[in-house]
């Protein structure tokens, strides 16, 4: 047991062990990709520099920023200025749309309808990003104005606009990787292009012993790629060589990095970023995360290029599979992927016998 607990007020539900709360002393030196200018007049890919920072990132830890990348600053600063009203509202119109038990959608507090314990200083508001073709009804604003009424139609708008920028620069990064792991440039993006993904706004309220507690434990994200826009307090952490290092908050960035999705359709040969965030006494800190995800009944297998050289290192699997273990029976941490196969590989072996 933590000796510092009988000296704080915070709830031993909040504690972590001190071993998992060694901080960073030094920042990342991940690289700052500038993607101005890189594309081609039908919007392709057409430099190889910037493919080769990617491919060093994501072989080493699996992060990188981007700079230039296309999307409107006043869209990240209006989705921002709506998220921090959002959480300001009094917890009975948050909890219109709580989350329910086996459900991913709608606002949370510390995951408590979840967990019990090591839970996260941190509420959360997460909604689905589609695109339904021959519609034009929009997924984000009738989840804004079902939950919380009419009034949320213009939060609803932004961050359609917002889901649509995340998929279309998501699509970018996918050529990239594709261009960076030397296989047909399309291959990734193609995969891609009916993407369902998760959008998540992350508030970490100050915390009176942000030495004990966390914002997010340290884990990979199930899904293919991260893009994340994290204000300028800071709290982001990338656990390489052994050692946490901090990601230095740049406005005009967005943070990407590695899910173990796409680390098995590489076939383990880019890392999926193992990260946290953490939290202080001082000042909340907002992140907004876009989860690019494959549509749910792909199956995940990588590309043929990437067999030559050696055998499979993940089943078949589908984004379906891999999110239902997150949610019903794994609670997502640095080792998810390599547990799923283990369980994924048993399960089978249970049905055929
Ligand atoms: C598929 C998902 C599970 C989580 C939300 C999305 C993508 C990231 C996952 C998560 C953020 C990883 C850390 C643990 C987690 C429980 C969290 O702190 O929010 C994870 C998400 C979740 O299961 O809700
Ligand atoms: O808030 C952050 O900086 C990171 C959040 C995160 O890792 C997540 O939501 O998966
Ligand atoms: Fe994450």
């Amino acid at each position: 047991m933590h000796t510092a607990q009988q000296q704080t007020s915070l709830p031993k539900e909040f504690i972590y062990p001190k071993e998992e709360l060694i901080q960073a002393q030094e920042e990342l030196n991940e690289p700052l990709i500038d993607l101005g200018g890189i594309f081609t007049d039908n919007n392709s890919v057409a430099t190889q520099h910037v493919p080769m920072l990617v491919k060093a990132a994501c072989l080493n830890h699996g992060l990188f920023q981007v700079i230039n990348h296309g999307v409107d600053s006043q869209l990240i600063n209006m989705a921002h200025a709506h998220v921090n009203d959002f959480f300001k509202l009094p917890l009975g119109v948050k909890l219109k749309a709580q989350k329910q038990y086996g459900s991913l959608w709608g606002y949370s507090s510390a995951h408590a309808e979840r967990f019990s314990s090591r839970l996260p200083w941190k509420e959360t508001l997460s909604f689905n990003f589609h695109e339904n073709s021959g519609s034009n009804q929009s997924v984000v604003v009738d989840f804004f104005e079902s939950a919380f009424g009419k009034e949320f139609e213009q939060m609803g708008l932004v961050f359609e606009k917002y889901c649509k920028a995340m998929k279309k620069l998501g699509l970018v990064i996918m050529e990239i990787l594709g261009m960076s792991l030397g296989v047909e440039k399309s291959y990734y993006k193609e995969f891609f292009k009916d993407t369902s993904s998760i959008m998540r706004c992350n508030f970490y309220p100050t915390c009176q012993d942000p030495d004990l507690a966390l914002g997010t434990a340290p884990h990979c994200d199930p899904n293919s790629l991260t893009i994340l826009h994290q204000d300028q307090v800071g709290g982001l952490e990338v656990f390489v060589d052994s050692k946490w290092k901090s990601v230095r908050p740049r406005p005009d960035a967005l943070v990407i990095n590695i899910g173990d999705t796409f680390t098995a359709l590489s076939n383990g040969i880019y890392k999926s970023c193992v990260h946290r965030a953490l939290v202080n006494r001082q000042v909340e800190r907002i992140s907004l995360a876009f989860f690019f995800c494959p549509k749910e009944d792909k199956i995940i297998v990588p590309p043929q290029a990437l067999l030559v050289s050696g055998p499979r290192m993940y089943p078949d699997f589908t984004w379906f599979d891999l999110l239902n273990f997150t949610q019903n029976h794994y609670r997502a941490d640095r080792a998810t992927l390599q547990n799923f196969t283990l369980w994924s590989l048993s399960s089978k072996f249970n049905k055929q016998t």
